[in-house]
């Protein structure tokens, strides 16, 4: 079959409105929903929340592939890109990285191609990639994963010499009011940026970008999807792949848009658990503040700040005496005294293999 764009209705990409409604409708909620919880976060809570979905977003969009991020540096370099904007030097790729980041977040539309360079430069500072800072001056083909062992052509993008002409028809497009909500604009943006992918390589992270992009032009996405797209590639690749076909007049997208709004209904999902948890740990703290020494406090917020899954495998003394660096004495105490003020609760199993589980 001609790729896509060789296509009389390219690149008239449309969908089933009917279809698409209840998939609208529901991820709508959810994002709703996440939002409000977000926003009734304490100030601190909030900035906590934002960092790590922005960190997440960072470390599963660009991480995908290539140079692995390091995420203590990465939240290092969003905090100082965020209070610095434009000033803040990049030495570091994670510098770098954060820098695209607050940009597609916080540049004002129209985007620009020139703006786009930008965000490829600074996605490959310090990596050589051909062709960077500009479109391709190649042709280029989509090949099924080298793991199978195969080199079938799955996609064969758009020659070099149309891409200036490609792309400013999309960036048009994409400054323009269709009237559409943020979701179905970002699917759509998304899967067309792709289907021409204009650059040499990194086109799936400047598209994941251009999603934030979109969002942040009607108020930013407050959770990572990426990492969600990261949870299932197989079905993304298969969604861009298989969601746009030929037929009612356009290039029909409505099963790229019905699976990227689920995608983003279940990452929204997965975000309220963890804004739930920052409330039900912050309800904990309200709770037993008063019987908590400093050791406890500290060696208790520690655990929660590793998160959900953490927290869930409680606490031994052994791992009680590491963290607060005191005694086993001390830790058996302090242990004792929470369970007896019912922040803890004691695992039937004693001795060594005893553990204490939070009551939150
Ligand atoms: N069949 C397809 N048609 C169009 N785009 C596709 C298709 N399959 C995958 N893609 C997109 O191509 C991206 C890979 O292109 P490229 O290697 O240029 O990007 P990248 O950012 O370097 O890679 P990655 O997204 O794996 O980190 C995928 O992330 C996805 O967004």
């Amino acid at each position: 079959m001609p790729p896509i764009w060789k296509s009389q209705h390219w690149p008239n990409f449309g969908y089933d409105h009917e279809r698409v409604e209840p998939f609208l409708a529901s991820s709508s909620q959810l994002i709703g929903e996440i939002t409000g919880l977000v926003d009734g976060l304490p100030d601190s809570d909030r900035e906590e929340f934002h960092l790590a979905q922005i960190a997440q977003e960072v470390m599963s969009s660009f991480g995908i592939e290539g140079v692995p991020l390091d995420a203590s540096e990465i939240e290092a370099s969003i905090v100082a890109s965020l209070k610095h904007r434009n000033q803040h030097a990049i030495t570091r790729r994670s510098d770098a990285v954060a820098a695209l980041m607050s940009a597609a977040r916080s540049t004002p539309g129209p985007l620009t191609a020139d703006t786009l360079f930008e965000w490829h430069r600074l996605l490959f500072f310090g990596i050589e990639v051909e062709d960077v800072g500009q479109w391709r001056r190649f042709d280029l083909e989509i090949v099924r994963s080298a793991v199978a062992g195969s080199n079938d052509v799955l996609y064969k993008a758009p020659p070099p010499d149309r891409l200036g002409q490609d792309m400013s028809v999309f960036l048009k497009w994409l400054a323009q009011d269709q009237g559409v909500s943020p979701p179905i604009k970002a699917a759509l943006a998304h899967l067309w940026f792709e289907s021409i992918h204009p650059f040499s390589d990194g086109n799936g992270r400047i598209g994941r970008a251009l999603i934030e992009f979109v969002f942040a032009q009607s108020g930013a996405l407050s959770f990572s999807l990426s990492r969600q797209i990261e949870r299932d590639k197989k079905a993304y690749y298969h969604a861009l792949q298989a969601g746009r076909q030929q037929g009612r007049g356009v290039i029909d997208a409505t099963e790229f848009v019905i699976w990227f709004l689920q995608a983003l209904g279940n990452a929204a999902r997965f975000a309220r658990e963890e804004a739930q948890f920052i409330l039900r740990r912050n309800r904990f703290f309200l709770r037993f503040a008063a019987q908590l020494n400093t050791r406890q406090e500290q060696v208790l917020r520690r655990l929660f700040k590793q998160g959900p899954s953490r927290v869930e495998l409680g606490i031994s003394a052994k791992i009680y005496r590491k963290i607060s660096g005191t005694s086993a004495a001390t830790a058996t105490r302090d242990l004792l005294a929470l369970e007896a003020a019912g922040a803890l609760k004691r695992s039937e199993a004693g001795g060594r293999s005893t553990v204490y589980w939070m009551s939150y």
